[in-house]
């Protein structure tokens, strides 16, 4: 199997027994160095225009964030044909996708889904038009890109011998849509084998709302950074700048010289690693208690996480394990008092050090802090991003030799 990764010589991918295709570190990696950047072979929408004649808040190719209001819609570039009001951010992003991913019958069979979501009851269900919308766009790239189509094909995710009833109810809508004809032909196997890589592989590209709430503004399935296997504890995170900065955040600061396009995400690690070392993402925000992660990783993933931290936080109370924030409050106290409650603390608790240093403690974000990369001559940043919010986070010296620190650590360098 040919390396997956652009930088052959940072990481090689290694069968774990249990774990299927694993990468692994081919030399000692610094923090915050890039380890990958990877570019979508398919890109869908997570959202659709709500309102009859609204328009999409997103560029329909690139999902870039479109300031659209009644005066300026005229001027943006539209889908000639387009009653799903798509809208493009450049007449190169138009013209790219009138040929590709918002071909003609991409164009009516997401504007079908918009507006026979209300009349037919198995499509109501937001999740399930979201896997609408990724069969739509599956099915188009069998014919657009079918060499990407047998990419996809080839990622992690099998489906059920035989599809269940909701797999045959979307199977049947988008033959109601007369797909168009591709070499992979069409079939209800092939629509579980889909909807499967779909569930074990997408991306979310994030968005910030009015209200700060952070919701998915698409999906992508990115075929490199699909070798990342999961650790609740991560070493490696990823990042996109899609609107030109890190998603929702303000900053433009962090965005790497040699990204080529806006829906390409980066990888970096978070702390140094050595050579050998499995690199593995989060596939959730870290935050989340051991019974969310565990029922998340057996219901869509399929498997029993036995990692470092579920190993201890397996143990823990269920009064323990609600607090949304993965540390507990006894532990919390402990921390500040005496040796012997410290040591205590560091059985029950030996992850605090990751929360307190790599995880963004601004309200509602929960996303995971890596340094910024290294300098030429190799030495580490002292510059944390959030790969969530974007907020970047001086560390003090002092925070980096495992004092478990505290807020004040820290300097917000933008609000
Ligand atoms: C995105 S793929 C990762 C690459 C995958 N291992 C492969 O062979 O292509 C996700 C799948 O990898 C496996 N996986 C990921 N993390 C794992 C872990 N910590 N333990 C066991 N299996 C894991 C699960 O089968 C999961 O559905």
């Amino acid at each position: 199997m040919s390396n997956p990764t652009n930088n052959p010589m940072l990481l090689k991918i290694t069968e774990i027994q249990g774990r299927g295709r694993s990468l692994v570190s081919t030399q000692p990696l610094k923090a915050g160095q890039v380890i990958l950047q990877d570019s979508p072979i398919l890109l869908y929408p997570a959202t659709t225009p709500s309102k009859n004649g609204e328009f999409s808040n997103f560029c329909s190719n690139c999902f870039k964030k479109l300031h659209v209001n009644s005066t300026n819609s005229n001027n943006l570039n539209s889908c000639p044909s387009c009653s799903y009001h798509a809208l493009f951010c450049n007449p190169n992003c138009q013209t790219s996708a009138l040929s590709g991913s918002h071909s003609t019958w991409v164009c009516q069979a997401l504007n079908y889904i918009r507006y026979s979501s209300p009349n037919l009851p198995f499509l109501q269900d937001p999740d399930t038009q979201i896997q609408a919308r990724f069969l739509v766009s599956a099915y188009n790239l069998a014919v657009t890109s079918p060499s990407n189509f047998q990419l996809l094909l080839s990622l992690q995710g099998e489906a059920p011998l035989i599809p269940n009833p909701q797999t045959q109810a979307l199977h049947s809508f988008i033959a109601s849509l007369s797909p168009p004809q591709s070499g992979f032909g069409f079939s209800p196997e092939l629509t579980a084998a889909l909807l499967a890589k779909d569930k074990q592989n997408a991306f979310g590209l994030m968005d910030e709302n009015s209200t700060d709430e952070r919701t998915v503004r698409a999906y992508g399935i990115y075929p490199k950074a699909s070798f990342f296997n999961h650790d609740c504890l991560p070493n490696a995170c990823r990042f996109d700048y899609v609107d030109g900065s890190n998603s929702g955040g303000s900053s433009g600061s962090a965005v790497p010289d040699n990204i080529t396009s806006n829906t390409d995400i980066i990888i970096r690690v978070i702390h140094d690693v050595p050579e050998g070392r499995e690199i593995c993402l989060s596939y959730f925000p870290v935050t989340w208690t051991y019974l969310e992660r565990q029922t998340r990783l057996k219901d869509d993933y399929g498997f029993e996480c036995d990692c470092d931290r579920c190993k201890v936080e397996v143990n823990w109370k269920e009064e323990d394990d609600n607090s949304g924030t993965g540390m507990e409050p006894d532990n919390d106290e402990a921390m500040e008092g005496s040796d012997e409650d410290a040591n205590e603390a560091d059985n029950d608790f030996p992850h605090a050090y990751f929360f307190v240093k790599y995880v963004c403690d601004r309200d509602n974000c929960g996303g995971t802090l890596a340094p910024l990369p290294p300098s030429q001559d190799s030495s580490p940043s002292d510059v944390l991003e959030c790969n969530v919010c974007g907020r970047l986070r001086k560390e003090e010296e002092d925070d980096m030799d495992g004092d478990n620190g505290n807020d004040e650590d820290g300097d917000m360098l933008e609000e």
